[in-house]
Protein backbone atom coordinates (compact mmCIF):
# COMPACT_ATOMS: atom_id res chain seq x y z
CA UNK A 1 0.00 0.00 0.00
CA UNK A 2 1.27 3.46 -0.66
CA UNK A 3 0.86 6.36 1.33
CA UNK A 4 -1.92 7.78 -0.54
CA UNK A 5 -4.49 4.43 -0.15
CA UNK A 6 -7.61 4.96 1.21
CA UNK A 7 -7.04 2.91 4.01
CA UNK A 8 -3.83 5.19 5.23
CA UNK A 9 -7.31 8.19 5.71
CA UNK A 10 -7.76 9.60 8.88
CA UNK A 11 -11.17 7.11 9.68
CA UNK A 12 -13.20 9.68 11.44
CA UNK A 13 -12.68 12.16 8.39
CA UNK A 14 -15.93 12.19 6.11
CA UNK A 15 -13.85 11.10 3.20
CA UNK A 16 -12.85 7.95 4.78
CA UNK A 17 -16.51 6.72 5.30
CA UNK A 18 -17.66 7.08 1.82
CA UNK A 19 -14.47 4.88 0.53
CA UNK A 20 -14.24 2.67 3.28
CA UNK A 21 -16.30 0.04 3.94
CA UNK A 22 -14.99 -0.44 7.73
CA UNK A 23 -13.80 2.27 10.04
CA UNK A 24 -12.84 1.37 13.61
CA UNK A 25 -11.35 4.28 15.46
CA UNK A 26 -10.50 3.49 19.58
CA UNK A 27 -12.60 0.67 19.83
CA UNK A 28 -12.71 -0.99 23.08
CA UNK A 29 -13.83 -4.38 24.60
CA UNK A 30 -13.52 -6.18 27.29
CA UNK A 31 -15.58 -9.63 28.27
CA UNK A 32 -15.43 -9.21 31.83
CA UNK A 33 -14.17 -6.85 34.48
CA UNK A 34 -10.35 -6.46 34.45
CA UNK A 35 -9.77 -8.00 31.36
CA UNK A 36 -8.77 -6.02 27.96
CA UNK A 37 -9.54 -7.58 24.96
CA UNK A 38 -9.78 -4.55 22.26
CA UNK A 39 -8.02 -1.62 23.63
CA UNK A 40 -8.03 1.81 21.34
CA UNK A 41 -8.56 -0.35 18.07
CA UNK A 42 -8.82 1.24 15.09
CA UNK A 43 -8.76 0.30 11.39
CA UNK A 44 -10.02 1.04 7.75
CA UNK A 45 -11.42 -1.47 5.34
CA UNK A 46 -11.21 0.33 1.77
CA UNK A 47 -14.69 -0.38 -0.69
CA UNK A 48 -14.41 -3.09 -2.72
CA UNK A 49 -10.89 -4.36 -1.44
CA UNK A 50 -10.41 -7.75 0.39
CA UNK A 51 -8.61 -7.45 3.57
CA UNK A 52 -7.44 -9.91 5.97
CA UNK A 53 -6.98 -9.92 9.24
CA UNK A 54 -3.62 -12.07 11.38
CA UNK A 55 -3.33 -12.30 15.35
CA UNK A 56 -1.77 -14.74 17.38
CA UNK A 57 -4.21 -16.60 19.06
CA UNK A 58 -6.77 -14.72 21.84
CA UNK A 59 -5.52 -11.79 19.83
CA UNK A 60 -9.32 -10.25 19.59
CA UNK A 61 -9.63 -11.28 16.01
CA UNK A 62 -13.04 -13.36 15.92
CA UNK A 63 -14.46 -10.68 18.95
CA UNK A 64 -14.00 -7.91 16.19
CA UNK A 65 -15.65 -9.39 14.04
CA UNK A 66 -18.36 -9.87 15.70
CA UNK A 67 -18.73 -6.08 17.05
CA UNK A 68 -18.11 -4.98 13.30
CA UNK A 69 -21.05 -7.91 12.46
CA UNK A 70 -23.24 -6.18 15.22
CA UNK A 71 -23.52 -9.80 16.99
CA UNK A 72 -21.89 -8.03 20.03
CA UNK A 73 -22.03 -4.33 21.77
CA UNK A 74 -18.51 -2.31 21.90
CA UNK A 75 -17.69 -0.37 25.02
CA UNK A 76 -16.49 2.47 23.84
CA UNK A 77 -15.44 4.27 20.27
CA UNK A 78 -16.30 4.03 16.96
CA UNK A 79 -17.65 1.54 14.38
CA UNK A 80 -18.79 2.34 10.70
CA UNK A 81 -19.85 -0.39 9.12
CA UNK A 82 -21.15 0.67 5.43
CA UNK A 83 -23.17 -1.86 3.87
CA UNK A 84 -25.41 -4.94 4.74
CA UNK A 85 -23.00 -7.30 6.84
CA UNK A 86 -22.68 -11.72 5.73
CA UNK A 87 -21.08 -13.47 8.18
CA UNK A 88 -18.55 -17.17 7.41
CA UNK A 89 -18.20 -18.47 10.70
CA UNK A 90 -14.92 -21.28 11.03
CA UNK A 91 -17.12 -24.16 11.30
CA UNK A 92 -19.65 -24.51 8.70
CA UNK A 93 -21.66 -26.73 11.13
CA UNK A 94 -22.37 -24.20 13.16
CA UNK A 95 -24.10 -22.23 10.86
CA UNK A 96 -25.87 -24.72 8.30
CA UNK A 97 -29.34 -25.29 9.86
CA UNK A 98 -31.34 -26.51 6.58
CA UNK A 99 -30.98 -30.43 5.57
CA UNK A 100 -30.29 -29.63 2.46
CA UNK A 101 -28.38 -26.61 0.08
CA UNK A 102 -31.07 -24.36 -1.22
CA UNK A 103 -33.02 -24.80 1.21
CA UNK A 104 -30.28 -23.22 3.68
CA UNK A 105 -29.63 -20.82 1.20
CA UNK A 106 -33.15 -20.03 1.07
CA UNK A 107 -33.41 -20.16 4.53
CA UNK A 108 -31.62 -16.97 5.21
CA UNK A 109 -34.05 -14.68 2.87
CA UNK A 110 -37.10 -15.75 5.10
CA UNK A 111 -37.30 -12.13 6.53
CA UNK A 112 -36.71 -10.24 3.28
CA UNK A 113 -40.01 -9.72 1.61
CA UNK A 114 -39.59 -10.88 -1.70
CA UNK A 115 -41.47 -13.60 -3.49
CA UNK A 116 -40.77 -17.38 -4.02
CA UNK A 117 -39.41 -16.94 -7.57
CA UNK A 118 -37.15 -14.25 -6.29
CA UNK A 119 -35.86 -16.56 -3.60
CA UNK A 120 -35.22 -19.13 -5.86
CA UNK A 121 -33.32 -16.93 -8.31
CA UNK A 122 -31.06 -15.65 -5.78
CA UNK A 123 -30.33 -19.08 -4.05
CA UNK A 124 -29.49 -20.36 -8.23
CA UNK A 125 -27.69 -17.04 -8.69
CA UNK A 126 -25.38 -17.59 -5.16
CA UNK A 127 -25.00 -20.95 -5.27
CA UNK A 128 -24.02 -20.39 -8.76
CA UNK A 129 -21.35 -18.19 -8.39
CA UNK A 130 -19.37 -20.16 -5.22
CA UNK A 131 -19.47 -22.67 -7.73
CA UNK A 132 -22.33 -25.28 -6.43
CA UNK A 133 -24.80 -24.29 -8.91
CA UNK A 134 -25.60 -28.18 -9.37
CA UNK A 135 -26.38 -28.86 -5.31
CA UNK A 136 -29.29 -26.83 -4.37
CA UNK A 137 -30.82 -30.80 -3.91
CA UNK A 138 -28.03 -32.41 -1.98
CA UNK A 139 -28.10 -33.19 1.52
CA UNK A 140 -25.62 -30.72 3.81
CA UNK A 141 -24.22 -34.06 5.23
CA UNK A 142 -22.80 -35.33 2.14
CA UNK A 143 -20.79 -32.21 1.52
CA UNK A 144 -17.38 -31.65 2.23
CA UNK A 145 -15.61 -29.27 4.57
CA UNK A 146 -15.05 -27.11 1.73
CA UNK A 147 -18.40 -27.46 0.16
CA UNK A 148 -20.30 -26.64 3.45
CA UNK A 149 -17.93 -23.23 3.48
CA UNK A 150 -19.49 -22.62 0.51
CA UNK A 151 -23.04 -22.73 1.38
CA UNK A 152 -22.25 -20.50 3.70
CA UNK A 153 -20.69 -18.02 1.87
CA UNK A 154 -23.97 -18.52 -0.98
CA UNK A 155 -26.18 -18.04 2.15
CA UNK A 156 -24.43 -14.71 2.67
CA UNK A 157 -24.67 -13.81 -1.14
CA UNK A 158 -27.74 -14.51 -1.14
CA UNK A 159 -28.80 -12.05 0.82
CA UNK A 160 -26.92 -9.47 -0.99
CA UNK A 161 -24.38 -8.79 1.80
CA UNK A 162 -21.68 -5.78 0.23
CA UNK A 163 -19.14 -6.81 3.38
CA UNK A 164 -17.92 -10.30 3.81
CA UNK A 165 -16.31 -11.47 7.23
CA UNK A 166 -14.82 -14.31 7.03
CA UNK A 167 -13.94 -15.98 10.63
CA UNK A 168 -10.84 -18.45 9.65
CA UNK A 169 -12.44 -19.83 6.91
CA UNK A 170 -10.02 -21.98 5.62
CA UNK A 171 -9.21 -23.35 9.15
CA UNK A 172 -10.78 -26.95 8.57
CA UNK A 173 -9.96 -27.57 4.79
CA UNK A 174 -6.90 -29.02 2.88
CA UNK A 175 -4.62 -27.48 1.24
CA UNK A 176 -6.57 -27.20 -1.95
CA UNK A 177 -9.51 -26.61 -0.66
CA UNK A 178 -8.49 -23.39 1.18
CA UNK A 179 -6.60 -22.12 -2.43
CA UNK A 180 -10.32 -22.50 -3.82
CA UNK A 181 -12.13 -20.85 -1.34
CA UNK A 182 -9.52 -17.66 -1.10
CA UNK A 183 -9.64 -17.36 -4.67
CA UNK A 184 -13.24 -18.02 -4.91
CA UNK A 185 -14.00 -15.19 -2.17
CA UNK A 186 -11.18 -12.90 -4.53
CA UNK A 187 -13.09 -13.20 -7.47
CA UNK A 188 -16.19 -12.41 -5.67
CA UNK A 189 -15.23 -9.11 -4.34
CA UNK A 190 -13.07 -7.80 -7.57
CA UNK A 191 -16.37 -9.02 -9.39
CA UNK A 192 -19.24 -7.68 -7.45
CA UNK A 193 -17.47 -4.67 -5.64
CA UNK A 194 -17.78 -6.39 -2.65
CA UNK A 195 -15.19 -5.60 0.70
CA UNK A 196 -14.02 -8.57 2.96
CA UNK A 197 -12.48 -8.92 5.91
CA UNK A 198 -10.81 -12.43 6.12
CA UNK A 199 -9.26 -14.03 9.22
CA UNK A 200 -6.54 -16.18 8.42
CA UNK A 201 -3.40 -18.00 10.63
CA UNK A 202 -2.47 -19.04 7.26
CA UNK A 203 0.43 -16.82 5.66
CA UNK A 204 0.24 -18.34 1.94
CA UNK A 205 -3.49 -16.92 1.97
CA UNK A 206 -1.42 -13.07 1.93
CA UNK A 207 -1.22 -13.67 -1.39
CA UNK A 208 -4.54 -12.88 -2.33
CA UNK A 209 -5.20 -10.16 -0.20
CA UNK A 210 -5.00 -6.01 -1.24
CA UNK A 211 -3.78 -5.55 2.02
CA UNK A 212 -3.76 -6.99 5.74
CA UNK A 213 -3.62 -6.08 9.62
CA UNK A 214 -1.92 -7.48 12.47
CA UNK A 215 -3.42 -7.54 15.77
CA UNK A 216 -1.98 -7.94 18.86
CA UNK A 217 -3.16 -7.55 22.55
CA UNK A 218 -6.00 -6.18 20.74
CA UNK A 219 -4.75 -3.28 19.14
CA UNK A 220 -3.59 -3.37 15.43
CA UNK A 221 0.19 -2.75 15.87
CA UNK A 222 1.03 -3.21 11.74
CA UNK A 223 -1.28 -3.39 8.71
CA UNK A 224 -0.82 -2.29 4.70
CA UNK A 225 1.43 -4.73 1.92
CA UNK A 226 0.25 -8.31 2.36
CA UNK A 227 3.69 -9.78 1.07
CA UNK A 228 5.51 -7.34 3.49
CA UNK A 229 3.23 -8.66 6.67
CA UNK A 230 3.37 -12.00 5.16
CA UNK A 231 7.58 -12.00 4.87
CA UNK A 232 7.81 -10.55 8.42
CA UNK A 233 5.65 -13.21 10.09
CA UNK A 234 7.51 -15.64 8.27
CA UNK A 235 10.92 -14.11 9.81
CA UNK A 236 9.20 -14.54 13.52
CA UNK A 237 8.17 -17.93 13.20
CA UNK A 238 11.66 -19.11 11.68
N1 LIG B 1 -17.66 -15.79 24.77
C1 LIG B 1 -16.58 -15.42 25.45
N2 LIG B 1 -16.64 -15.25 26.79
C2 LIG B 1 -15.57 -14.87 27.50
N3 LIG B 1 -14.36 -14.62 26.97
C3 LIG B 1 -14.22 -14.81 25.64
C4 LIG B 1 -15.32 -15.21 24.82
N4 LIG B 1 -14.90 -15.30 23.54
C5 LIG B 1 -13.60 -14.96 23.56
N5 LIG B 1 -13.19 -14.67 24.81
C6 LIG B 1 -11.83 -14.23 25.21
O1 LIG B 1 -11.51 -13.06 24.49
C7 LIG B 1 -10.14 -13.07 24.08
C8 LIG B 1 -10.08 -12.87 22.58
O2 LIG B 1 -10.71 -13.98 21.95
P1 LIG B 1 -10.94 -14.03 20.38
O3 LIG B 1 -11.71 -15.29 20.11
O4 LIG B 1 -11.51 -12.76 19.91
O5 LIG B 1 -9.44 -14.16 19.85
P2 LIG B 1 -8.90 -14.61 18.43
O6 LIG B 1 -7.82 -13.67 18.07
O7 LIG B 1 -10.04 -14.76 17.46
O8 LIG B 1 -8.28 -16.05 18.77
P3 LIG B 1 -8.11 -17.37 17.86
O9 LIG B 1 -7.06 -17.07 16.84
O10 LIG B 1 -7.68 -18.40 18.85
O11 LIG B 1 -9.46 -17.68 17.25
C9 LIG B 1 -9.57 -14.39 24.56
O12 LIG B 1 -8.90 -14.16 25.77
C10 LIG B 1 -10.78 -15.26 24.78
O13 LIG B 1 -10.55 -16.21 25.79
Amino acid sequence: MNSESPSNLDPLDPAAISTNAIAVENLNFSWKANQVVLCDCSLTVPKGEFWMLLGTNGSGKSTLLKILAGLLEKESGTVEVAGKVGYVFQNPDHQLVMPTVGADVAFGLVDEDISYLHTRMRVERSLRDVGLGNFQRRPIYTLSGGQKQRVALAGALARNSEILLLDEPTALLDRDRQSELVETVRKLVKENHLTALWVTHRLDELDFADGAFLLQDGKVVDRGDPIRLKQLLKQKVT
